[in-house]
Order: C-alpha cells, then sequence, then structure tokens
C-alpha cells in the first residue's frame, strides 16, 4: 500500500511508485467542513490522470514557482494628491508610469479605512461558512443564479484548475439580499469608498494620456461595477493546481484587499512574479477594457493566485466597469483593437470559458 499524502474531509489520497494512485472516498461524515466545496469529487478524474507520474511538489508541475522573488511592486502614496501641485503632479505620474510598465501598483493613503475592510473582511468569512448544499443554491443570497461561483466546471486538465470559490455579485443585485442585512450594508458602505477610489484613479490615468474623463463618469459608476468575494481553500496539491487560474480582469480598472497569506502574482517580463502582502495598502491593477480604451498603452497584466496547502486565504476584488451597453473604442491612432461593446466582451469571455475552459480575452478583438 502506498503513503497517504493527503486526508481531506472524508477523502485520503495515496502515493505510490511515484505517483499519485488512488483517491478512496471513506464514509465519514462531511461534518464541520460542510461548507468546503467538492473539489476532490469533481476533479478526481483529471487529478488521477493529470497527477500520474507528476511528483510531489514542484518539479515537474511546471506550475508553482516557488523561488519567485516577490516583486517591489510601485507603492504610491495617494496622499500626496492633496497636497501641493509638485506633490501632485509626481504621484500621478508614478500611477501612470506603474499602468504602462506594470499594469499594477499598490496604493497607501487609499481613504477606505482599515475598520471596514476588517468588517467586509468578517462577512466575507461568515457567508462562505454557509454549508455548499446552500450557497450554491440558485436563490441564495437571493442573487442571480451562477453569482456563486466554485471551480472550473470546464476543467479538461490540470491547467485548468481553479482551487477557489467566489461571489461575483453585480452591485445593483444587492438590494435584494433583505435576509443578510450585515453583508449588504458591509458591501454597501465598501463599495460607497471604494467607487470614488477608483473613479479619482481613472480620472488621472484618463488626464495623462488625454482621454476624455467624461466618458468614465458617463457609463461607469458603482451601479454598474462588480465586487467578488474570493476564498481559497487550503489545497493538498497546492504545488500542482492554481488557485485562481492565470487571467485578465475584465475591467476598466481592479481594486484588491488581499490578506495576509499571499500567493496573488503577476506576469511581468515574461516571469511570475508574487506580491508581498503589505496591510495598508489596497493592489490596483489595469483591466482589459482601459488596455483597449487606451490602444495598449496602459497593459492589463496577466495575474494568478496559487492557494496554500494548509491554510484557506481570502481577497476582495472591485471591478470598476461600466454598463453593457458602452462602446470600447481608441480614439488613438491606428487603432489595436475593433470597437466592441462591453456586454459582447462578457459573453464572449463566457462563450470561451464554457468551450474551452478558459478565457481568451482582447485578443479576439485584435484588429
Ligand atoms: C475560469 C475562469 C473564470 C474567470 C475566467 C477564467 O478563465 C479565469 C479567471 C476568472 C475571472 C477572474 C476575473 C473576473 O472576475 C472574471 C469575470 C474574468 O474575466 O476572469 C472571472 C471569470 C469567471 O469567473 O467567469
Ligand atoms: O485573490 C486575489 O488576490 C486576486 C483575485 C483576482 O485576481 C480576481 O478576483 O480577479
Ligand atoms: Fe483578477
Amino acid at each position: 500500500m502506498g503513503k497517504v499524502v493527503a486526508v481531506k474531509s472524508n477523502i485520503t489520497l495515496m502515493y505510490e511508485k511515484g505517483a499519485y494512485m488512488h483517491i478512496v472516498f471513506s464514509e465519514l461524515p462531511l461534518s464541520e467542513m460542510d461548507y468546503e466545496p467538492p473539489f476532490l469529487e469533481i476533479y478526481k478524474a483529471i487529478l488521477l490522470q493529470g497527477l500520474h507520474g507528476v511528483g510531489v511538489g514542484i518539479s515537474g508541475s511546471g506550475i508553482r514557482n516557488d523561488k519567485s522573488e516577490l516583486c517591489e511592486l510601485p507603492l504610491i502614496d495617494l496622499g500626496r494628491l492633496s497636497l501641493n501641485h509638485v506633490e501632485r503632479e509626481e504621484c500621478m505620474r508614478e500611477i501612470s508610469g506603474a499602468a504602462r510598465t506594470w499594469g499594477f501598483f499598490q496604493v497607501v493613503n487609499h481613504g477606505v479605512s482599515q475598520e471596514l475592510l476588517q468588517n467586509l473582511r468578517y462577512e466575507q468569512m461568515e457567508v462562505f461558512r454557509t454549508p455548499f448544499a446552500n450557497k450554491s443554491q440558485e436563490c441564495f443570497l437571493n442573487l442571480p443564479a451562477r453569482s456563486y461561483r466554485w471551480g472550473n466546471p470546464s476543467a479538461t486538465n490540470l491547467r485548468q484548475i481553479s482551487w477557489s470559490e467566489a461571489f461575483h455579485i453585480f452591485l445593483p443585485d444587492i438590494a435584494g439580499m433583505d435576509q443578510h442585512q450585515n453583508l449588504r450594508s458591509t458591501i454597501e458602505a465598501f463599495a460607497s469608498v471604494v467607487a470614488p477610489l477608483a473613479e479619482r484613479l481613472v480620472q488621472i490615468l484618463a488626464q495623462e494620456l488625454n482621454i476624455k474623463f467624461s466618458y468614465f463618469q458617463e457609463n461607469c459608476s458603482a451601479n454598474t461595477s462588480f465586487l467578488r468575494l474570493n476564498r481559497y481553500p487550503p489545497c493538498p496539491f497546492n504545488s500542482t493546481v492554481f488557485g485562481l487560474l492565470p487571467h485578465t480582469d475584465s475591467s476598466i480598472l481592479t481594486i484588491v484587499n488581499q490578506d495576509q497569506i499571499g500567493g496573488l502574482q503577476l506576469m511581468k517580463d515574461g516571469k511570475w512574479v508574487g506580491i508581498k502582502p503589505n496591510p495598508q495598502a489596497l493592489v490596483v491593477n489595469i483591466g482589459d477594457l482601459l488596455q483597449a480604451l487606451s490602444n495598449g498603452i496602459y497593459k492589463s497584466a496577466k495575474h494568478r493566485v496559487m492557494g496554500a496547502e494548509k491554510v484557506e486565504r481570502f481577497s476582495v476584488a472591485y471591478f470598476f466597469n461600466p454598463s453593457k451597453e458602452t462602446v470600447i473604442e481608441s480614439e488613438m491612432m491606428p487603432p489595436m483593437y475593433r470597437k466592441f461593446t462591453f456586454g459582447e466582451y462578457r459573453v464572449q469571455i463566457e462563450k470561451d470559458v464554457k468551450e474551452i475552459g478558459d478565457k481568451v480575452g482582447l485578443s479576439r478583438f485584435l484588429l
């Protein structure tokens, strides 16, 4: 009999002759772990097939890059925006520079209080502790279908597995959350401070490229944006499967609050680099739509999340989006992308995720 390498809720995984050989389902009740999505069950075939011949850990898997340095992501003090002209201009240049070279930066003195972030984290943890049987029901929280997402139902191989769950919430939909007043009011409070922050950053980014800010004022607000509550459960295969697949965001701009576990990495100059959690900072990244509107000057950088083996990880992402009808078209010449609406873009992504297991993104719209 091989070596038992992972015992997770009611499942035992055996490692034998250089490969994972068996997943044994025991009769144990799920008891207090009833909130965990059944990742091992849905991914069983892919795991057995994909891990066969792949040694434990980094070698062979090709995914985890534990040796990757944590990067010195630009850290921008937004407090300078309310100081004198020189400080303000310098801060604006840093924001625009980071958006061009990294597509990612961190901000401090951002105006979102630690108390609010903690309250949101508390509510987020509570809602994920709901039994899986309940949170996966279509009417849970009175949100539309597909607001709760887990794993990647279209995955056909190890590289497409996502070991995470999320509430992907269109902000106007929280009005229906009458049974969950604390979650609802905390999200409302968060949206009311993070939306102006997103607008201010977009205003600066637009100004630095002579893009009309009125375009964003007319088409984007908290009422056209999404909030994504992410949870990455402990993952026994964290050296081989992703917490969240490499992707770019489909937003104008995204603001992320990650916890202290780490695992968010971005692609910089062809290498994956980790973003060291900074409790004072929010992570900001450029989304596909701003890349298109800036004709490729601002970068929607690829990023991914590596889960941890023994601990869960949480993050919140605020996707600053336009309405579905908004036309995305750069005025810069020659245009890199054909014009499209945000609605069209989302439909294409959903189609790709369903048909090929992953997002293709902006390259579909290249001219
Ligand atoms: C399997 C996937 C779901 C996802 C697209 C992806 O290929 C990988 C990342 C996921 C993500 C994260 C950011 C956005 O929330 C999202 C809508 C996107 O564009 O990429 C989601 C996609 C999703 O949840 O459907
Ligand atoms: O969990 C994170 O740190 C990032 C999540 C993310 O990339 C997303 O929700 O799009
Ligand atoms: Fe993302």
